[in-house]
């Protein structure tokens, strides 16, 4: 039985994810609180992650060193080999020879094993990082997957758009540690109080320079059982999605309607900047998740929410034209936010990309058929990929004359600094990329009926 130290959780919860398909981020926010000390809490949450995201490089780098496959040892023994070289390559603070003999002392509860783990990350000690890599220039596609631990397929896809160059700093940028990002409720306190009032329950904070109402903090307890957050005075929410809600800018007591809405986060944040007046139709296919919307305005003393179950390519009961504004944040692929989502990179595939297009224009289409002449319609994602993004709005646009591009110069709460970006978003669509803006990778288009 491997004890409970952070190095031991950290092996837990990476076995659980390779064995039961466990979602990373939810078994570090279950398990994380019971180590008391903030520290341990800090350095499991980056050994898991980190781990987690440079899986294929710290594979490479043990393989060459193992006489038998990983596949041929038991999960344990592979996740403690893997933090173990994580340590080694990736942290420089864990001198090498505690990553080292930490990693000895977890396999002592697979004694077979003791002396295997020892002999291997002593080789990658003495080695660091000289590794025979694949030629850059004959096999591109595996280089840059086996040094930036992505999928070849995201790597083929991104080659084929932005060259070497730009993919590898893409795949740099998702390979960052992710911050952690809060929305103030502006309904019930400013964003100055709330850095106080943080500050004071020992909070890192540092106010975003995009949003005006976001901010980053450092915590590595339960957010959850902050008094501030209690008093529901704040929401986590990555700065990229705190984007949407500007785009969209809603006005008090209009009718809003967010198709794909589920747990809430742009609902609320609509509903802030309503002022708590007016109505929000809130769809989701998902009835489980529509009750995390109920309970996050009711945290944050929000009222004018209706959580709806339904699909979006129908939304029963909403009668065309009826909207004034109208927010798809469609279900897609997610994969511009695999700096935040540590595993994700490997739960997807390829072929899971194929369906979504054709599902994201018909949650479009019917959206679209809800605002009223005069009303904004307003497409999201949290992907880079262009067929969930600029060619659908392009294929949406060629049969919906009635809808014209909104610039979002105007509603951006920052400037925009690239001539390409600025161009785009005088059209109305903006494509944030990790590596370009240091941000999630979202992507926004607004539209205005014009006549029927
Ligand atoms: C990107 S998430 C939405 C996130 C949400 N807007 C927020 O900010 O918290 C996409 C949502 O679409 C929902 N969804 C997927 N297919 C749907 C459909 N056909 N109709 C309605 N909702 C759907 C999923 O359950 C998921 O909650």
């Amino acid at each position: 039985m491997i004890k409970e130290t952070a190095r031991g959780m950290a092996v837990h919860m990476l076995t659980r994810v390779e064995t039961q398909g466990a979602y990373a981020n939810l078994l570090l926010q279950k398990n994380i609180i019971r180590l008391t000390d903030s520290r341990d809490r800090q350095f499991v949450t980056l050994l898991v992650n980190g781990t987690l995201k440079h899986r294929l490089t710290l594979d490479y780098a043990l393989r060459l060193h193992l006489s038998k496959p990983m596949s041929s040892l038991p999960h344990e023994v592979r996740a403690i080999l893997r933090i173990g070289a994580f340590q080694l390559l990736y942290v420089d603070k864990v001198p090498s020879a505690v990553a080292v003999n930490e990693s000895v002392e977890l396999a002592k509860a697979y004694p077979k094993f003791t002396g295997l783990v020892n002999g291997v990350l002593r080789k990658v000690m003495d080695k660091a990082w000289d590794f025979p890599w694949p030629d850059v220039k004959r096999e591109t596609v595996r280089y840059l997957s086996v040094r930036y631990s992505h999928p070849e397929w995201m790597i083929q896809r991104w080659l084929k758009r932005w060259g070497v160059e730009e993919t590898g700093a893409l795949c740099r940028a998702n390979d960052e540690p992710a911050h952690t990002w809060i929305r103030t409720n502006t309904l019930k306190i400013s964003r100055e109080e709330l850095m106080d009032r943080l500050t004071q329950e020992g909070v890192t904070v540092e106010p975003g320079t995009r949003i005006p109402e976001s901010m980053r903090i450092q915590h590595f307890g339960a957010i959850d059982r902050l008094g501030s957050f209690q008093e529901g005075l704040f929401t986590v929410q990555d700065e990229s999605s705190q984007l949407v809600a500007h785009i969209v800018a809603p006005k008090p007591g209009q009718r809003v309607l967010d198709a794909c809405s589920a747990p809430g986060g742009k609902t609320t944040h609509l509903a802030q900047m309503m002022q708590d007046e007016g109505e929000i139709q809130a769809f989701d296919i998902h009835e489980q998740k529509l009750e995390l919307i109920n309970q996050s305005a009711q945290r944050l003393g929000i009222t004018i929410i209706h959580p709806q179950l339904g699909d979006a390519r129908d939304l029963p009961g909403v009668k065309l034209g009826s909207q004034q504004r109208v927010l798809v944040d469609a279900p897609c692929s997610g994969l511009g936010v695999l700096r935040r989502r540590a595993d994700l990179r490997w739960q997807k595939e390829e072929k899971d990309l194929k369906g979504l297009p054709l599902l994201q224009l018909a949650i479009l289409e019917r959206a679209a058929s809800c605002v009223e002449v005069g009303g904004d319609l307003i497409y999201s994602t949290c992907t880079i990929e262009p067929e969930e993004n600029f060619e659908l709005v392009k294929t949406f646009r060629s049969t919906h004359p009635e809808f014209e591009p909104v610039n979002l110069v105007e509603d951006l709460p920052f400037d925009l600094e690239d001539p390409r970006d600025i161009q785009q978003a005088s059209k109305g669509m903006l494509q944030l990329l990790p590596h370009r803006h240091n941000m999630d990778g979202f992507f926004l288009a607004k539209f205005r009926r014009t006549s029927q």
